[in-house]
């Protein structure tokens, strides 16, 4: 049975980038992307303002909103502070296992945490199940009709307090209209927009941050 895409960024990964170094992992598959086969990593263009925004806020507990292939979780994890930690959503089982190979081979495995399951899910689940009080950082980067209703369900879920920073990716291209007006719209998120490129390609696109006001 032929490999598929996903497999061959996992293995070109495995068998080129440096055992343990997330910095290798993120750059190796950045390589295969541009070079080989484009895929919806967040990429290395707006892979600096996805590193800019978890250097800035320094967050103890991030959640990421579809795992892909794990190239956001390993470049988020690569930053975070001893004892903070990632957890990141996935609801295709064969993403998220590859997902997790990525994440060992990368050697973060003990800041980040898989979840499979739909977001809508697994987002109630995070206060008694998953021990959350609240995030200090979202990363939302899962189907784009869903930046919106599972941003009202983190809400409703309090699971955002006062700074809270949620940073979304893909605001131009594809988009997330709904996501975009809803935040912009509601006096208790402040909004700043990023623009950037879509990733490996020159078409644009941006990134929208919105801090939570409480
Ligand atoms: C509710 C729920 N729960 C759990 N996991 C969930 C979930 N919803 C989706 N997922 C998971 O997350 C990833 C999905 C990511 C969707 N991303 C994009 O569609 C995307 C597309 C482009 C793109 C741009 C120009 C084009 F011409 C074509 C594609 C670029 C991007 O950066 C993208 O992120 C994927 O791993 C999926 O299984
Ligand atoms: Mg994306």
């Amino acid at each position: 049975m032929n490999q598929s895409k996903e497999e061959r960024i996992l293995n070109f990964v495995l068998q080129h980038a440096v055992r343990g170094d997330p910095q290798s992992v993120v750059d190796h598959i950045d390589k295969y992307c541009s070079q080989k086969e484009w895929a919806m990593n967040v990429g290395a263009e707006k892979g600096l303002i996805l590193d800019k925004t978890v250097e800035e806020v320094k967050p103890s507990i991030s959640l990421e909103l579809g795992t892909y292939c794990g190239y956001s979780a390993v470049r988020i994890a690569r930053l975070l502070k001893p004892n903070a930690h990632l957890i990141t959503i996935e609801f295709n089982p064969t993403y998220a296992a590859i997902a997790k190979q990525m994440i060992e081979f990368a050697g973060v495995q003990d800041k980040v945490k898989i979840l499979e399951g739909p977001a809508e899910e697994i987002i109630p689940q995070l206060k008694k199940k998953h021990e959350v009080e609240t995030l200090d950082f979202v990363f939302l980067d899962h189907w784009k009709e869903r930046y919106k209703p599972d941003t009202v369900l983190l809400e409703e879920c309090g699971l955002l307090r006062r700074g809270t920073v949620l940073l979304a990716d893909n605001i131009i291209c594809p988009g997330a209209p709904d996501f975009l007006s809803y935040v912009r719209n509601n006096n208790r998120f402040e909004c700043t927009n990023y623009l950037s490129h879509l990733e490996y390609l020159k078409v644009e696109d941006a990134m929208e941050k919105a801090v939570f006001l409480g």
